[in-house]
């Protein structure tokens, strides 16, 4: 469907309404399956897959689908790991590009895998040589699964997702360990702060006792020349000491899955474990971890990879239903328009962008039949200055746009024919220089070239040329329109004068029905079919008659009084 450059704009505010709704990035591009079209079939299509897909939006969706992230399996290269094999074998495993290849293992790598029982035995695929390459995006998004497992027991269908879980928990305690890798430094120093503070207070005890009657008992000792006692005493802080050195250390090998004396006796206090002996467990328990997680991913792998095209299939989905879901909210309330011919009508449509807006009907062809109308197609409507035709104008390119999205529309009902192009013209505010004259008048004139079916609003025209030229102009356009069957509604305030022009033509009113209370207008948005409607200066005098006092009262006076006669 063509839409000039304002219908497109209203196009792309209706996009925008949705597009804000959208949680997830990969989900955007579903937008662009619903451009409008001039197919019909597409659109009943169109219509189809809604009403069956947006049934099954459920409240619960927003937030488990807002915690889906994409899931991607990006192809790396292990500088970790030596690839032996055969002659034979050498050019396939090579081109994998995962990993180093030799004919002959080599130092200097964490992991020696082989087909001809180098190290550890594997085939050339990447499932076996680099496993990880698919286990650790699926760990990294646990959460995401959880939602999709969560999102499909919603929809009351089962999930691989759940599966995959499951698997996926026998990583856990080498995942813990990496972690704990992480933090090593910190860990160990902690634990040595530990240490030296229990050691310090054992110091402190110590001192503490040998003050006093034992002070004396040494010294008498130390004079008898009998060491040995004092050795023992000595010595037995410095057994405390080691015991305690050995229950940090122990401590540490439990946590960290190892059996090293990482403190040195050299020192009894402070302990201190050497910057390089860390270094050395790292590297160590690097080596261990990495081994450990490229075994148990292979062995995770095998058993979840046939999951694997599957989940990919789930993930889609969600990026669909959060589609579906932001559709949902942007048109709750609205209705499937019915496809039909003969024009664009509706009952109770309330425009997008206004608070609370009045609902209005309206009918431009002979979709349906409404009091008042009688199948016209050009249609001039007339009114109350802020009467709302404008945004009548607007209603119905929304309801004609939504249309032909295949979405359902801001009205309670509404019956609207397939058309080929839709244009809608603004009026010009800002200039009235005959550059712009000459402009709209082109756009108009080009609006009506063109065959097919058409609906074209135009928002006051006579605003940039004087009224006289402006009722022959849009007379003469008017004519040409309804030839050629376009529907055409404009808003004019030459109603009168057209309407002796075109007799094919009705006039439609928005009138003020009164003041209220503190003497504002009342509009009633819902046009009159057929009926010229007033505009408000009289009620503008009758609001000034009375505000004002004295004789300017009696002016607005006398001015009503000529409006009534
Ligand atoms: N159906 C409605 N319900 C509630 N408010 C509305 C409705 N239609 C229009 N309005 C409000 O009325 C005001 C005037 O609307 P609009 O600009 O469409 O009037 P207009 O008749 O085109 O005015 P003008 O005579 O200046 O061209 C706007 O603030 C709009 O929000």
């Amino acid at each position: 469907m063509k839409l000039n450059s304002e219908a497109r704009a209203i196009y792309k505010s209706i996009r925008e309404e949705i597009k804000k709704r959208i949680q997830l990035k990969e989900s955007l591009a579903y937008l662009d399956n619903f451009t409008p079209t001039n197919d019909k079939e597409e659109i009943l299509k169109r219509q189809n897959y809604l009403k069956e897909s947006l049934s099954k939006i459920q409240p619960g969706l927003k937030e488990l689908l807002g915690r889906v992230k994409p899931i991607r399996f990006k192809k790396d290269y292990f500088h970790d790991r030596l690839l032996v094999v055969d002659e034979t074998e050498f050019e396939k495993a090579k081109n994998l590009e995962i990993c180093d290849v030799a004919l002959e293992p080599e130092d200097g790598y964490d992991l020696i895998l082989s087909t001809i029982g180098y190290g550890i035995d594997v085939g050339i695929s990447i499932s076996e040589i680099a496993p990880e390459l698919y286990i650790l995006p699926l760990w990294e998004n646990k959460e995401t699964l959880k939602a999709l497992s969560n999102i499909k027991a919603l929809l009351g269908e089962k999930s691989v997702a759940n599966e995959i879980l499951t698997k996926l928990k026998e990583l856990t305690p080498t995942m813990k360990k990496k972690e704990l890798l992480i933090n090593l430094d910190e860990i160990i120093r902690e634990e040595e702060n530990n240490l030296n503070a229990r050691i310090e207070e054992r110091l402190k005890e110590f001192s503490l006792t040998l003050s006093g009657k034992e002070l004396l008992e040494f010294l008498k000792r130390l004079k008898d020349g009998n060491y040995e006692t004092i050795f023992s005493h000595f010595s037995q802080i410095e057994d405390d000491i080691l015991r305690e050195i050995r229950r940090s250390e122990e401590k540490l090998n439990k946590l960290l899955e190892i059996d090293v004396e990482l403190f040195s006796r050299e020192t009894l206090y402070p302990v201190e474990v050497p910057s390089d002996a860390i270094e050395v467990l790292r590297h160590e328990l690097e080596r261990e971890i990495k081994l450990e997680l490229y075994l148990k991913s292979r062995e995770i792998l095998k058993k979840i990879r046939p999951l694997i095209p599957k989940l990919r299939e789930e993930l889609k989905k969600a990026y669909e239903l959060e589609f579906l879901r932001a559709v949902k909210e942007f048109t709750q309330g609205f209705t499937f328009p019915t496809i039909a011919e003969g024009g664009i009508g509706f009952i109770n449509g309330e425009h997008l962008f206004i608070k609370n807006p009045q609902p209005v009907s309206y009918i431009i062809g002979d979709v349906i039949e409404l009091d008042g109308t009688n199948g016209e197609r050009v249609i001039i409507l007339t009114g109350a200055n802020s009467g709302g035709k404008t945004s009548l104008l607007e209603l119905i390119a929304q309801v004609t746009i939504l249309t032909h999205m295949g979405l359902p529309v801001n009205a309670e009902k509404a019956w609207v024919e397939v058309l080929d192009e839709l244009f809608f013209f603004r009026r010009k505010r800002s200039s009235y220089g005959a550059g712009t004259f000459e402009t709209v008048l082109k756009s108009f004139a080009h609006s009506l070239i063109r065959e097919g079916k058409k609906l074209i609003l135009i928002d006051e025209f006579e605003a940039i040329t004087e009224p006289g030229a402006a009722v022959k102009i849009i007379g003469e356009l008017l004519k040409i329109g309804h030839e050629k069957s376009f529907y055409i509604v404009i808003v004019s305030h030459l109603g009168e004068d057209l309407k002796s022009m075109l007799p094919f033509a009705r006039v439609d009113g928005i009138e003020a029905k009164g003041l209220d209370e503190n003497l504002n207008l009342i509009v009633d948005r819902q046009p009159k079919f057929g009926i010229l409607g007033k505009s408000t200066p009289e009620l503008i005098v009758e609001k000034l008659y009375h505000t004002k006092r004295g004789q300017e009262k009696e002016i607005f006076r006398r001015i009503l009084k000529a409006f009534k006669e």
